[in-house]
């Protein structure tokens, strides 16, 4: 029998937790799912066509999504691959929901980048890419819907280069890019791999493996295929950028795969080379030093919380990151924020929409936390050391505000209940305006679409109907500085002085021009723009 600190070791090694990110549309659901597919935890893959006929991906499970075909928040998924045990964070892909994704990359090892092979980098994929340069993670490209015409794949690295800033080096190399996606060159091993037709993407792919310089490939892909392919080997390791692990690690080079999602094709070959490369879970900075993942005490920190994910059961959960030690069902926590000790009775782990009860965890692994309202994102949980704190997450500012009341006056209690619990997953800010006697709530979202997913949480989940007024604001700026009032600050006209929940004075600004005012005619404050300064 190892002893615990063997096993938590053992467990340590076999972790791969990562995120995909992406702009809209380049296909993070199909990935996810055909990963799962690999992995054995699902046996047919919905076929895009079936999503689009209303049968959803497994990981988009909020009706919303459901409806309106977009991922609005992440989930977390688990499976096992040969001997990995690998968690994937999904993430929204459109911008208005980035800010749930930025919190959910702190959750992360690596970060697999998701380019649509015709579009190339797009806007999205650029805000991510830098949250993941700032956190210094390895980002994983994979170049995604090969099986249609796209961009030539040196132009694509040019592309990443000169937009990201990043150094690329392919992993594969793409055979057919003008909509006759045959297979992948594997450049490590120099040898090609030819797909099968398969069915769609249904099911896993078979392949044809062999030498690249086996006879027997020239004649599969023809002639011009095989001299096109000869030629860009030669040219990718005359001219290109050498294999360099220590790069990859700190960020500074990106692994290229070639592939399609829908296909399957290259998604194994992906997969396994990704599980080679990609960090186990690493040591994470607190208040006392660095936690090393493999210490036998249990930590963990919060990053996400999200109310009535399943609507048979109006609960709450937490989403809990484990950073050391080993978790086992029943433990007793100390809970750093609250001071308190806590026991962790019936922690789910999640497959989408099913979830089952976790009886052990390790660092890496993410579970869910049934929360009756104690945590709150960025929180600590640690066994025995009331001292540790892991970093704080930061929260991004809003851009869009608007003012929201209840349709129905008489619904005020279950409307104050929900923009609570709403503000606690971090979806929304929450501003009061100072001086007016009728409260009046003013929301602050980092996207517009955020008011459309209020709506329609308040009306399903609260069932409360409200009124949104939006408002012109475009920034929040904190207020610091010593024994400010802030009615006395030199503001232009349209500035509004509001209050967050924790009562800390923040400005509502329509324009940059307003916010530089603010700032030359007030030389005692300093204006911040997120509140994790406090
Ligand atoms: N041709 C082709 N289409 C693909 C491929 N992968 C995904 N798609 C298409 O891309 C569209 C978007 O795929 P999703 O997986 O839903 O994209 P997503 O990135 O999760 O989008 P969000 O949910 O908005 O974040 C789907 O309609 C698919 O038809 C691929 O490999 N080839």
């Amino acid at each position: 029998m190892p002893d615990l600190k063997e096993t938590i070791c053992n467990e340590v090694s076999r972790r791969k937790t990562f995120a995909i990110i992406s702009h809209p549309d380049a296909g993070k659901t199909t990935l996810t799912e055909k990963l799962l597919l690999y992995g054995g935890a699902i046996r047919l893959a919905g076929s895009v066509k079936s999503r689009k006929a209303n049968k959803h991906a497994v990981s988009d499970w909020m009706e919303i999504e459901k409806q309106r075909g977009i991922s609005v928040t992440s989930s977390v998924l688990q499976f096992t691959y040969n001997d990995y045990c690998i968690n994937i964070l999904d993430t929204p892909g459109h911008q208005d929901f980035s800010e749930d994704t930025y919190r959910t990359l702190v959750a992360a090892d690596s970060a697999v980048m998701l380019i649509d092979g015709a579009k190339g980098v797009e806007a999205q994929t650029i805000k991510l890419f830098h949250v993941c340069k700032m956190r210094g993670i390895p980002i994983f490209t994979f170049v995604n819907k090969m099986d249609r015409a796209s961009k030539d794949p040196f132009e694509l690295m040019e592309e990443i280069e000169n937009v990201l800033g990043i150094r690329s080096y392919p992993m594969n190399w793409p055979i057919g890019t003008e909509g006759d996606f045959k297979g992948v060159y594997n450049r490590s091993k120099a040898q090609i791999e030819l797909f099968d037709g398969g069915n769609h993407g249904q099911s896993t792919v078979s392949s044809t493996i062999g030498s690249v310089n086996d006879k027997v490939f020239a004649d599969l892909l023809g002639e011009h295929h095989y001299n096109k392919l000869c030629e860009e080997i030669e040219l990718l390791n005359l001219a290109g950028d050498e294999f360099d692990k220590k790069k990859i690690m700190s960020g500074e080079l990106t692994p290229i795969f070639f592939g399609s999602a829908m296909t399957n094709f290259g998604v194994q070959p992906f997969l396994e080379e990704f599980l080679n490369l990609a960090p186990k879970p690493g040591f994470k900075k607190s208040s006392i030093g660095d936690v090393d993942p493999e210490s036998d005490k249990l930590t963990g920190f919060i990053f996400k919380i999200q109310a009535n994910m399943n609507p048979t059961h109006r609960d709450r959960i937490a989403f809990l990151r484990i950073c050391s030690g080993k978790f086992t069902k029943g433990m007793g926590v100390y809970h750093v924020q609250s001071k308190k000790e806590i026991r962790l009775a019936q922690p789910t782990q999640f497959m989408a929409q099913e979830r089952t009860i976790v009886e052990e965890a390790y660092p890496g692994d993410i579970i869910g936390l049934f929360d009756p309202g104690i945590f709150n994102i960025g929180d600590t949980l640690s066994e025995g050391n009331s001292q540790l704190k892991f970093d704080g997450i930061p929260i991004f500012p809003a851009e869009h505000f608007a003012r929201v009341t209840a349709s129905d006056s008489m619904k005020r209690k279950q409307f104050q209940k929900g923009i609570m619990q709403l503000s606690e997953e971090g979806a929304i800010q929450t501003f009061k305006q100072i001086d007016i006697g009728i409260e009046a709530l003013i929301i602050g979202a980092v996207g517009a679409l955020q008011f459309e997913v209020l709506e329609y949480r308040l009306k399903y989940e609260y069932g409360v109907d409200i009124k949104i007024q939006h408002l012109p604001f475009k920034h929040a700026r904190w207020i610091i500085g010593e024994n400010i009032d802030p009615r006395k600050l030199n503001l232009t006209s349209s500035t509004m002085i509001v209050e967050d929940n924790e009562k800390h004075h923040v400005l509502l600004f329509e324009n940059e021009w307003s916010i530089r005012w603010a700032e030359e005619r007030n030389k005692d404050i300093s204006l911040v723009d997120i509140a994790t300064n406090f």
